[in-house]
C-alpha cells in the first residue's frame, strides 16, 4: 500500500507520538523511515573493544544520543519511563571534582560556583522580565550574564560556566538565545530533577520509543524501514507525493520530522523551491543544530575517584577547550558500577565538530587520553589503567541528522521561528495546518532539543491535522510545547536551576 491519509517522515519520538495520535483517532497513515530501526537520536550502542583487548562475554551498552530525562514529573517522557520501565539514576551534579588548567584540582572555595549561580539567576529573572517587557528584543547568553556582573575571565570562570550552559546547549554563550533558553524550560514547567538512563539491553533508551508504538498499536507493518524520503511535491489535486529511495507514495498531509540539520543540508534537493519562499528558506537555516560528543573510553581498572561522577578539567588552551568527564562507576544509584568507564562530553558545533569527527578513531583517542593525563597521568600507560574499549559517535557528519539537537540561537525571534516550522502547501504557505507539516524536536517552541520536544511536535502536528480532519475539538496548542501555564494556573518560567552545580 503506497497511500495513506497521513505520511509520517521519521520514526523518532515526534514520528511514533504522531503515529499513536492518529492510530487511536482511526485516521490512516504510513511511517517512512530512512535507517533500519525505530528511535530515531536515541539511541544505543555496545562498547568496542580497543588495542586487541577482550572485554568478555558481557556486552555492556552506553547511550550513543539522549542520556538524560529532564524534567520529571510533569514530562512525558518520564510518564513513559514509569510506565515502560526503564533503569536509570538521578544525576548528582553536585558530585564533582575540579582541576584547573595546570591540572591540579581546586578546592571548592576557589572555583566561583556561587558567582555564576548568582548571574544565573539573575538572567533567568531580572533579565528575562526585561525581555519580555520589551526594553530588547533578545540578548546572548553571555550578555543577559554580563548584565548580571558575571564577566569570566579565568579558565576556571569558563569551566564553571561550561559545566551549565555549553552542557546543557552544546553551544557557547555567545551563540544561545537568553530569552528563549533561560530559564530552561524542561526543568521550569517540569519538575526540576533528572535521570540518567542506564538500560543495559540493545534497545537501551530507545525501549520508551518502542513501548510508546506497541502501547498505542503502531504496528511494524505501519512503519517502512530503510525507507529514505528524497522529494516532497504536490500535486494538483492538492495531494503529497513522496518519493523514496524505493517507492513514491501519496498522502492527502505529510507530518515531516527530519531533524533540521537534515532539512538544512538538504533542503534543495527535497523540496521545489516554490514551496520554500526565501524568508521560510532563511528562517530555517537559521536555526541551530548543536553537536553533543559523548565519547565513551573504558579502562583496566580506574584511576579516579570511582565514587564521583563527574571530573570538571578547566581549559588550557583558550575558552571552548573545557572538558567534562563523567564517570559510570559510582555505585549509588545504578550506573554501571565496576565498568570503569569514563566518558567525555564535548560541546561542538559546525567547523570543530566536523574536524574532530573526520578525524580517525585513534586520532581521536589519543587526542583524548593526552588530555586526560594532564589530570591522571597514569591513564593508558600501563597494566592496570590501559584503555580496553571505546565509543566514539559522529553526530554530524552523519547526513540523517547533521548534529544532535536545536538550540535557539540569539537574535531569532518567534516571527522566523513560526516561519521556519510553518506548513507548506496551501495557496497561503503561512496557513495551518497546510499540507506538509514541519515537526520534530525542532518545532517545539518551548522544550526543542529535547526527547520531550520531539514527542511535544510529534503531538501537536498529529493534533493539527485531526483538527483540519474535523476530529479533534481542542487546541493543539494546548501542549506542551506552546503552553504558557501550568494546569494549576501558575505561570511558568521562572525556577534558574538545571544541570550544573548548585549552591
Ligand atoms: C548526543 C545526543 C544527546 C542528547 N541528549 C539528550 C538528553 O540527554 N535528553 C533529551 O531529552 N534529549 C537529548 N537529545 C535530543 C533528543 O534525542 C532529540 O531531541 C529527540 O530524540 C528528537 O526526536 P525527533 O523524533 O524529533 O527526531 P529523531 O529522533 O532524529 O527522528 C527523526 C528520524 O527521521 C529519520 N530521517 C532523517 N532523514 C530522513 C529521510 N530523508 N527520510 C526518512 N527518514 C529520515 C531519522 O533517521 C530519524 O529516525 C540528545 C541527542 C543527541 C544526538
Amino acid at each position: 500500500q503506497k497511500t495513506a491519509t497521513v505520511g509520517i517522515v521519521g520514526a523518532g519520538f515526534a514520528g511514533i507520538r504522531a503515529a499513536s495520535i492518529l492510530q487511536a483517532a482511526g485516521v490512516d497513515y504510513i511511517v517512512l523511515e530512512a535507517s533500519d530501526r525505530v528511535g530515531g537520536r536515541v539511541r544505543q550502542t555496545e562498547i568496542l573493544p580497543y588495542g586487541g583487548a577482550n572485554l568478555g562475554p558481557n556486552k555492556e551498552f552506553v547511550e550513543l544520543g539522549a542520556n538524560w530525562v529532564q524534567g520529571l514529573t510533569g514530562n512525558p517522557i518520564y510518564d513513559l519511563v514509569k510506565t515502560c520501565g526503564l533503569n536509570g539514576t538521578p544525576q548528582n551534579w553536585d558530585s564533582v571534582i575540579t582541576f584547573d588548567e595546570a591540572g591540579k584540582p581546586l578546592p571548592d572555595n576557589k572555583i566561583p560556583w556561587r558567582q555564576f549561580d548568582t548571574a544565573m539567576k539573575c538572567a533567568a529573572s531580572t533579565v528575562k522580565q526585561a525581555i519580555e517587557s520589551n526594553a530588547y528584543g533578545d540578548l546572548d547568553v553571555r550578555a543577559a550574564y554580563r548584565v548580571c556582573g558575571w564577566n569570566p575571565v579565568k579558565p576556571i570562570d569558563y569551566a564553571v560556566e561550561w559545566y551549565s550552559v555549553n552542557f546543557e546547549w552544546s553551544e557557547t554563550a555567545e551563540m544561545i538565545s537568553s530569552r528563549f533558553t533561560q530559564p530552561d524550560n524542561v526543568y521550569s514547567d517540569f519538575e526540576d530533577a533528572d535521570i540518567f538512563a542506564n538500560q543495559q539491553t540493545e534497545l537501551g533508551l530507545a525501549k520508551l520509543v518502542t513501548c510508546l508504538a506497541s502501547r498505542s498499536n503502531v504496528t511494524s507493518n505501519k512503519i517502512k524501514l530503510n525507507t529514505k524520503v528524497t522529494s516532497f511535491a504536490i500535486t494538483n489535486q492538492d495531494k503529497v507525493t513522496v518519493k523514496t529511495t524505493g517507492d513514491t507514495y501519496t498522502f492527502d498531509y505529510v507530518i515531516n520530522t527530519m531533524p533540521i540539520g537534515h532539512l538544512q543540508r538538504n533542503l534543495d534537493t527535497l523540496f521545489p523551491t516554490s514551496l520554500i519562499t526565501p524568508a521560510k528558506r532563511a528562517a530555517l537555516m537559521q536555526f541551530r543544530m548543536g553537536t553533543y560528543t559523548k565519547i565513551f573510553l573504558k579502562f583496566e581498572s580506574t584511576f579516579w575517584d570511582p565514587t564521583t561522577q563527574f571530573i570538571l578539567q578547566a581549559p588550557n588552551n583558550g575558552a571552548s577547550n573545557t572538558l567534562l568527564w563523567q564517570s559510570l562507576n559510582p555505585s549509588s544509584g545504578g550506573f554501571l558500577p565496576g565498568s570503569n568507564i569514563l566518558f567525555m562530553t564535548a560541546s561542538l558545533t559546525d567547523v570543530m565538530a566536523a574536524s574532530i569527527e573526520n578525524l580517525s578513531d585513534e586520532q581521536i583517542l589519543q587526542n583524548m587520553i593526552q588530555r586526560l593525563q594532564q589530570i591522571y597521568p597514569q591513564a593508558n600507560t600501563t597494566s592496570p589503567y590501559r584503555l580496553i574499549g571505546y565509543v566514539i559517535p559522529r553526530w554530524y557528519t552523519n547526513d540523517l541528522f547533521g548534529g544532535s539537537f536545536t538550540n535557539w540561537p540569539a537574535g531569532m525571534g518567534l516571527d522566523a521561528y513560526e516561519l521556519w516550522r510553518a506548513p507548506v502547501g496551501t495557496p497561503d504557505s503561512l496557513a495551518r495546518p497546510g499540507k506538509i507539516l514541519f515537526s520534530g524536536e525542532a518545532a517545539c517552541r518551548r522544550m526543542n532539543g529535547y526527547m520531550s520536544g520531539g514527542y511535544g511536535a510529534g503531538e501537536r502536528s498529529a493534533n493539527q491535522i485531526l483538527k483540519a480532519l474535523g476530529k479533534f475539538a481542542g487546541d493543539p496548542d494546548e501542549n506542551i510545547c506552546e503552553r504558557k501555564l501550568t494546569s494549576n494556573g501558575k505561570p511558568l518560567g521562572n525556577k534558574a536551576r538545571g544541570s550544573g552545580r548548585a549552591v
